[in-house]
């Protein structure tokens, strides 16, 4: 049965709410066992789609003076990539990158390897390898059993081990709701660095996992499903994007340019590989890959402030006139731990593909770039 709630309808059974008073959070911190509190019910968003929108975001940056950039510095926050690269020597650079958000589903230690493994994600997607990790908590002291926070680092903890990094250390303040991230350091060579700004005229484009985390996890925020329903998006969720170690040095060298696909959704991450290529994206919307109950929960209206910012920040800029209205909800869809999305010299993308299946099952060449036209992206 794939519909297991209605919205709206508390199922007890399963989780509970956090009370509002303070005497009654004493009480339910005291008697709640942590495996009966419903996370996502805790906060109001969750997820990547908590981000603040790009079209905010941009307008506060451009509004703050940055200090001059160091020469060493190859990519810092100018470019909208998504981590900053500093140069330390001819065969070495640092890649540092920062994610925390409140919790997107409702058991903690799902949240916490969901968590590491988006923020892992952006230092794959500049081609490096991460090597530490420090926590950023923030965690309701007086409301949540202390379990709980204990299984969300360990969840942390567990895929930093996987990505072969070290859990260094953190930092925690007593707050309203839980918000959980990490900041990654990582190592790559600086003349192997996949920017967002590389993509060329005749390469295929790859996305590495489906579509659709968004409006599933809304899914189950509204106790429409349940976490055991979306069990296909929390494996892709929890997999860290470790594309690199798939690939022989010569694949490696191949990718022309990357970035991965979160909080602006497929179209605003295409759109920015787009602009900072001076390219356009030709997307065969079809091939787009998504999970199976995506365009359900789609349909039954699951969606999130970021599906409304997420197509205002682009529509100027793409051409989706000849989708229909589900296909367009897709495209702006807001992911949490997406894919990668990799610009790839064409003669190498059937290898590739192969290579990357060995991980990523989902991974299917989603379109081509051109010259830059009218539009940043073309969906087809
Ligand atoms: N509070 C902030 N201070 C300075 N720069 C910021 C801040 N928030 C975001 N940025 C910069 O804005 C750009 C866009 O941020 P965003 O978080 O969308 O990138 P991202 O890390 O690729 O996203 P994701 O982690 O979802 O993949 C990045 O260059 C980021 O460093
Ligand atoms: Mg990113």
């Amino acid at each position: 049965m794939p519909w297991a709630g209605t919205a709206g309808v508390f199922d007890t059974s399963t989780s509970f709410p956090i009370p509002s008073s303070s005497q009654e959070r004493f009480l339910f911190r005291t008697i709640m066992p942590s495996e009966k509190i419903a996370l996502t019910q805790t906060v109001q968003k969750g997820g990547c789609a908590a981000k603040v929108a790009a079209t905010e975001l941009r307008r506060i940056l451009q509004q703050v003076g940055f200090p001059a950039a160091h020469p060493a510095l190859m990519v810092d926050g100018r470019y909208f990539d998504d981590a900053a690269i500093y140069r330390v020597n001819e065969e070495t650079a640092l890649v540092q990158t920062l994610d925390f958000f409140t919790p997107i589903v409702d058991t903690p230690k799902l949240f916490g390897e969901i968590a590491a493994a988006n923020a892992l994600s952006d230092v794959y997607a500049m081609g490096g390898r991460p090597v530490t990790a420090m926590g950023i908590l923030a965690f309701p002291l007086a409301a949540l059993p202390e379990q709980v926070i204990v299984d969300v680092l360990q969840g942390a903890s567990d895929k930093i081990a996987e990505a072969g990094a070290n859990f260094v250390g953190g930092h925690s303040i007593d707050d309203d709701t839980l918000k959980f991230g990490l900041s990654v350091t990582g190592f790559v060579n600086p003349r192997q660095v996949w920017t967002n700004a590389g993509a060329r005229p005749g390469d295929h484009l790859i996305l590495t996992k489906a579509l659709g985390t968004g409006t599933m996890t809304a899914a189950v925020k509204r106790q429409q499903l349940r976490e055991e329903d979306i069990i296909e998006a929390l494996d892709s969720m929890t997999a860290i994007n470790n594309a690199i170690d798939c690939m022989s040095p010569d694949l490696q060298a191949s990718i022309h340019a990357a970035t991965d696909i979160t909080g602006f959704g497929f179209s605003g991450h295409a759109m920015q590989l787009a602009n900072a290529s001076d390219v356009t994206l030709c997307i065969e919307t079809g091939n787009l890959p998504r999970f199976d109950k995506t365009f359900h929960c789609l349909e039954n209206g699951c969606l999130t402030k970021a599906h409304r910012t997420n197509a205002e920040y682009t529509t100027p800029h793409i051409d989706d006139s000849t989708l229909d209205a589900l296909h367009k909800l897709l495209i702006h869809d807001p992911q949490t731990s997406g894919g990668l999305l990799l610009s790839v010299a064409p003669e190498t993308s059937q290898t590739m593909l192969q290579a990357l299946h060995t991980r990523f099952p989902s991974a299917v060449i989603v379109g081509t770039v051109h010259p830059h036209q009218d539009k940043a992206v073309q969906f087809a």
